[in-house]
């Protein structure tokens, strides 16, 4: 893979969480109580965990995003300041606490309740105000974790720049032909693409956008078409279990690859490399690599 001597500047915006993670023997059923063997807390949300992901692997990262008034959020700036994230775009809200997810663990899987809260009150002129970073950005990234209306406003800015635009389209919604096709990539859950597409076969909207989605699932495959053939990638020192984090650790690869001017097979290649290493029953920042973990 290409490695730029120039370190990438990029813009996340997005949501910040702390994750409340149950260990259970089993995922609870409706109606039916389980015991948690563990729980534990860890830093969260999409948008803060593709902000480390990308700080860690050699970006300088500003996190555009908001927080509620309370100790949580100060756990959050100071966890994000001590990862390089810039964190001049991080608004604080009264109107609520801060964001937190509810994560059930069991066997490889993950049930995950988010409660956006503070999240939902980053706004357009919360983006508008680091209009001057858009200017200078190599490449915006964007999740589904705050309002349609912000993901809209941020990639029709980015894209009146002309930069670089990722969506992590998670967790999936419908999303409009507009924002399809401006962004440049779209990572999406192969069980979701209904939602987010609105069209149930996978080939077609592989297909449709070709180069341009990429569908993993839970075994950390990432699939796309490359206008000629379906490719398929695969770690085969992988595990078959999910991981929470893993699609915010690909998003993360695939963008500094990106950044550094590499093909689209190598983005995929390396953003499945850095989700490899994720721990998941550890949090979905915890294994997050480092640049320095694949280049020396
Ligand atoms: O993508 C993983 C993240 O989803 C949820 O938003 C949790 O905060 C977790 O950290």
């Amino acid at each position: 893979m290409n490695f730029l001597s120039e370190q990438p500047r990029i813009i996340v915006v997005g949501s910040s969480s702390i994750d409340l993670v149950l260990e259970t023997e089993k995922l609870p059923l409706p109606n039916e109580t389980v015991l948690a063997v563990n729980s534990y807390s860890y830093f969260g949300g999409k948008g803060a965990n593709q902000a480390v992901g990308t700080a860690r692997l050699g970006a300088s990262v500003y996190f555009i995003g908001c927080v509620g008034m309370d100790p949580l959020g100060q756990q959050i700036m100071r966890n994000l300041v001590s990862e390089n994230v810039n964190v001049g775009f991080v608004h604080e809200t009264d109107k609520e606490s801060t964001g937190t997810a509810y994560v059930t663990t069991s066997n490889g899987h993950a049930a995950i309740v988010v409660v956006p809260a503070a999240n939902k009150h980053l706004s357009k002129a919360h983006i508008d105000e680091a209009e001057k970073y858009f200017h200078t950005t190599d490449l915006v990234l964007v999740q589904l974790e705050v309002s349609m209306e912000v993901v809209e406003h941020t990639v029709k800015k980015a894209k009146q720049y002309g930069k670089k635009i990722g969506l992590y389209a998670s967790p999936a919604m419908r999303v409009s032909e507009e924002i399809l096709d401006k962004v440049d990539f779209i990572i999406a859950k192969s069980n979701e693409l209904y939602v987010i597409f609105g069209e149930e076969k996978r080939e077609e909207v592989l297909k449709k956008y070709f180069n341009k989605v990429f569908v993993r699932d839970d075994t950390n495959s990432t699939i796309y078409f490359d206008g000629t053939e379906m490719k398929y990638y695969r770690n085969d020192k992988d595990e078959t279990v999910y991981k929470m984090g893993m699609g915010d650790a690909f998003t993360s690869g695939f963008a500094i690859a990106l950044c550094h001017g590499n093909s689209i097979e190598e983005c995929v290649k390396f953003g499945n490399e850095v989700s490899s290493r994720v721990s998941g029953g550890k949090g979905s920042q915890t294994g997050l690599p480092r640049i320095s973990d694949f280049f020396s």
